[in-house]
């Protein structure tokens, strides 16, 4: 579970790089007409009858063809428009040339054939001179809803005009904020292409009302909203009206604007509106997870309309989800159940920081500082994605979908395999439709990335929105969380990377940590909310760190630049770096020849007698001497990993094959306990001449498997009749499995 995404290199999988290298050579012949007109008009009726044939063909291909591999690319970063629209000066699709953005200008189009979903949303739209072109829109709305509908009218600012992959030419929008869909009664839609949908002075508002709430019931959210603002309502209908909006603003995660939409401060609500109104705006500060507020939103509530059964569940959960928030004091079988219950597992839990703030970490950038000495095992924070993408190889077909999405970054040429296109888009919906939410994730690393002056400013209405920004701090700062640590360290393949796809998400409070492979602190996750938990004692004011990538994976540096641009300069990597390739090697020769001797001592058991386990017990140890001179630094300084795993194989080994060999009990903790220094931990008692104490004086690195050493040295104090010692092994044995799983409730439940 250590892992942020991971990464490829396309050079490395030769199906990804022949698909760069055709993407490449599309940008470069359509970068050669940059400042052109386009070669030939577009005929209208060819145009729409092409577009229509393709339209049909994918969403044939689509219900055939799940589970084929997508392939999505991130294209050269270009800025959104950040003026505001009365600023920009209207053109036509004849003023426009290709591979430009025409800065400074809008236009005005509208929908003339029903969308086609692939990577974009696509659809033929016309301008007021009946000229027709392809529109694409990236990064719109997941839902199965369409939103280019025939008759929808349209501002698109700083148009860009592109060649398209198949030689002809057409409209991309990846900027949200840069495409303006007009309400059928916005004044700027031309008199010509009013219709019934665009004239809605013609009918009654409780004819919309009741068009509004029809759409509402078929889930057809967003043109519930629609039919909610086409009307010139009473006051009275107007109340009714926001209240609709909000409701379904609500089902859209739309919480900002479901907030605007029922503050009495801007409409005298009557009683019983206000006490819809009331309960929709404590739903919409629940889901901005500003959770004081809305138990005072639902306290007052209460006081006027104590009858309110929905409102007082509602303020229980509320109060829940505060003291968590506050305490950190969490029911982690709860969320256990939930995530097994739930797909996708949201948790409906609160975020807790604990003792860490962000502070300045040299030339890191941001880091978390502890605020005051943190114990060993405890909680530093716990903290709900942002947003999070599920994933479980469970053969359902969005599974597979997601599964099969390449994404290519052309302009690094790294590649991600999994649902990144999902969580990007899910980034930039919620940010944009939920503008307070900006400042969470504004200031997130980005690494070079230099977004325009005025992204996320608020311009008409909404946030300026930078999609390639948002998708460098995604890919910078999301972390995949998978059930097991599967990380190869061999030569990855393509079909390995497959194997690998995990759940991801954004945890922005989490993205502050940096990387060392000596680390201090481990993260777990449970569904969707991640546990970071200390794996030794931290003092006051001292950084917080995770493990980026696993520092047995020898190709950790070159990954370290390639995702992250940094290199690491632990005491572990540059103790790597200080040894000979021979040394490794020597490891790697002994590491392996260890291990089968413990395979033969599993495999033999207890039924092969004492002598022959003794017997591979020498052999066993004169091979961990030798890797021990293979080592330099001191344990506390450089951990011996590859010395650790052996010794704790062979507690483990001989814990399997031990029963009724008694006289190996003693080797067992030996083993147990040098595999803790090899890491190290400085132990007090519990080793010969035992007496009734074993006490961690300090921690050590905390490397895989310390759970299972903590259970060998129990079980092997129990059999020799030290019960006060073996009750300690067991409390770390614990205190462990905390750290690595986030919870206690789980300890000998799982895996
Ligand atoms: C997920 S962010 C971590 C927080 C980041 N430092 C910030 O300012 O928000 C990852 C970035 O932090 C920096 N970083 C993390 N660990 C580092 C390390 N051990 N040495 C140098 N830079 C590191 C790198 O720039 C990396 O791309």
């Amino acid at each position: 579970m250590r892992q942020h995404t991971r990464r490829s290199q396309a050079q490395d999988f030769p199906q990804i790089l022949a698909h760069l290298e055709e993407q490449k050579r599309m940008l470069c012949n359509a970068r050669a007409h940059t400042g052109q007109r386009p070669a030939r008009k577009n005929d209208n009726i060819a145009t729409i009858s092409l577009f229509n044939f393709t339209r049909m063909s994918t969403q044939r291909k689509q219900e055939s063809d799940l589970g084929i591999m997508r392939t999505s690319f991130i294209p050269p970063p270009y800025a959104p428009c950040a003026q505001p629209f009365c600023d920009l000066k209207k053109v036509m699709f004849d003023d426009l040339v290709l591979e430009t953005h025409h800065r400074g200008t809008y236009l005005l189009v509208r929908v003339v054939t029903p969308q086609n979903r692939m990577n974009a949303i696509m659809a033929i739209v016309e301008d007021e001179r009946n000229e027709v072109l392809l529109l694409q829109l990236y990064h719109q709305t997941e839902m199965s809803e369409d939103i280019l509908v025939p008759g929808q009218v349209l501002i698109i600012k700083d148009p860009y005009l592109k060649l398209t992959a198949d030689g002809g030419y057409g409209l991309r929008v990846d900027h949200l904020s840069d495409v303006v869909f007009l309400p059928a009664h916005d004044g700027r839609i031309p008199f010509c292409w009013h219709s019934e949908l665009t004239n809605p002075q013609h009918k009654s508002a409780d004819y919309w009302k009741t068009k509004g709430n029809d759409c509402f019931r078929q889930s057809k959210y967003l043109a519930a909203v629609e039919q909610a603002l086409v009307c010139s309502p009473t006051p009275e209908e107007g109340h009714t009206i926001k209240l609709n909006r909000a409701l379904v603003l609500l089902k859209m995660g739309h919480f900002d604007e479901a907030l605007a939409n029922t503050d009495s401060a801007t409409s005298d609500f009557n009683a019983k509106d206000n006490e819809k109104a009331l309960f929709r705006r404590a739903q919409a500060l629940y889901g901005l997870r500003r959770y004081r507020e809305c138990c005072d939103v639902l306290k007052t509530l209460r006081l006027a309309y104590p009858g309110n059964t929905a409102a007082i569940a509602k303020l229980n959960e509320a109060i829940s989800r505060l003291a968590e928030q506050t305490t950190g004091k969490y029911q982690f079988a709860k969320f256990r159940l939930e995530a097994t219950r739930l797909r996708p597992p949201q948790l409906n839990h609160a975020t807790y920081i604990g003792p860490v703030e962000v502070h300045q970490s040299g030339s890191r950038g941001s880091g978390l500082f502890t605020t005051r000495a943190v114990k060993a095992g405890e909680l530093i924070f716990c903290e709900k994605a942002l947003v999070y993408v599920f994933h479980k190889r469970d053969g359902s077909s969005s599974d597979d979908r997601l599964m099969s999405t390449i994404l290519i970054d052309i302009n690094t040429g790294n590649f991600t395999i999994g649902a990144q296109p999902e969580l990007i888009t899910m980034l930039v919906q919620k940010v944009y439709q939920n503008p307070s939410l900006a400042s969470t994730v504004r200031d997130l690393h980005r690494g070079s990335y230099s977004p325009v002056q005025g992204t996320f400013d608020i311009t008409d209405g909404k946030p300026v929105i930078d999609s390639f920004l948002l998708t460098r701090i995604l890919l910078l700062n999301n972390f995949a969380c998978r059930l097991q640590d599967t990380q190869a360290d061999g030569q990855p393949t393509l079909s390995s990377a497959l194997d690998r796809v995990p759940s991801l998400g954004l945890w922005a409070f989490a993205s502050r940590m940096n990387h060392s492979c000596i680390s201090n602190a481990y993260r777990s996750f449970i569904g969707d909310m991640m546990i970071v938990r200390a794996t030794k004692d931290i003092p006051a004011n001292s950084e917080v760190t995770i493990q980026y990538l696993n520092p047995t994976n020898p190709h950790r540096q070159k990954k370290f630049v390639q995702n992250w641009a940094f290199s690491c300069e632990c005491a572990m990597c540059q103790d790597d770096d200080q040894t000979s390739s021979s040394v490794i090697a020597k490891r790697n020769r002994l590491g392996e020849s260890i291990q089968a001797m413990l395979r033969l001592m599993t495999r033999r058991g207890s039924s092969s007698g004492a002598g022959s386990i003794a017997s591979l017990i020498r052999k066993c140890s004169a091979g961990l001497a030798e890797l021990e001179s293979t080592y330099n630094n001191p344990a506390e300084k450089v951990p011996r990993l590859a010395l650790w795993k052996g010794y704790r194989d062979l507690a483990c080994a001989l814990t399997m094959a031990g029963a009724g060999v008694n006289s190996h009990f003693d080797k067992i903790i030996e083993a147990g306990l040098k595999g803790l220094q090899c890491l190290g931990f400085a132990i007090e008692g519990g080793g010969a001449g035992r007496g009734k104490k074993l006490v961690i004086q300090t921690w050590g690195y905390a490397g895989e498997g310390l759970v299972d050493c903590w259970l060998c040295l129990k079980d092997a104090y129990t059999v020799t009749g030290s019960h006060e010692l073996a009750l300690a092994a067991e409390s770390y044995a614990r205190m462990c499995h905390r750290i690595y799983y986030g919870d206690d409730e789980s300890y000998g439940k799982l895996g």
